[in-house]
């Protein structure tokens, strides 16, 4: 029966070229450029608005008033909650809501935002949740994964808080509930499914991985 690991399984390198990054590598162990990381939570930032627009198509493309009330969680959690503080957080690294409201959206992240609203447009809940399970998913197993590693420095790391956001306990259940729920819908399809599934996944995975390299890069 497949399930969410057989997605991570089916492509495997990709995956682990996003999980395992130079960006996260140089988190873990406390050596990224301040310059990186701040073009990284600007695009970020824009990033966050497009997702909680994935949200909004969630609730239109729900079946019924369960998963309506799921997506509407999500489209919350975005809009009232993430987004302010991720603008909090960028006041901390001296980035101004002026900047933010002001900013070009770098093409990796048009790529990667679009990618994921027209995967769910041509398709239906699954696909969508399929193209969001990169991001939804994959920062606590990265952080996870950080933390693990011989070279991980958190000690002096100004990327620590950062990190500890995604291997604490509030993201890890909203993970395990999402990885449930992709679990429960994966059980009943057949294995044609399963491939334009993974074709899904597999695309979501590389652009997050291209999304870490605009960071490196700082390009637009
Ligand atoms: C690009 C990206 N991917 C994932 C996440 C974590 N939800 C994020 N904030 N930004």
């Amino acid at each position: 029966m497949p399930s969410f690991q057989s997605l991570i399984d089916s492509c495997r390198d990709d995956w682990n070229r996003y999980i395992q990054h130079d960006f996260v590598q140089q988190l873990g162990k406390g050596t990224l450029a301040k310059s990186c990381f701040q073009h990284y939570l600007k695009q970020d930032y824009l990033f966050l608005i497009q997702f909680s627009r994935a949200w909004g198509l969630a609730v239109y493309k729900s079946h019924d008033i369960f998963e309506i009330r799921q997506a509407l969680a999500g489209l919350k959690a975005i809009v009232d909650v993430e987004l302010d503080l991720h603008i909090q957080y960028c006041k901390q690294w001296g980035i101004s809501i002026q900047e933010l409201d002001n900013l070009p959206e770098a093409k990796a992240n048009i790529a990667y935002t679009r990618y994921m609203l027209d995967a769910g447009q041509q398709g239906d809940l699954l696909d969508l949740h399929i193209a969001l399970a990169p991001c939804l998913i994959g920062y606590g197993m990265l952080a996870n994964w950080i933390q693990e590693q011989s070279w991980y420095q958190a000690h002096n790391n100004p990327y620590l808080s950062w990190i500890e956001m995604y291997t604490g306990d509030e993201f890890h259940a909203a993970m395990q509930t999402e990885i449930n729920w992709i679990n429960q819908r994966l059980a009943n399809i057949d294995s044609q499914r399963f491939e334009q599934l993974v074709k899904i996944f597999t695309n979501a995975t590389r652009l997050e991985a291209d999304f870490w390299q605009m960071g490196l890069d700082k390009s637009y």
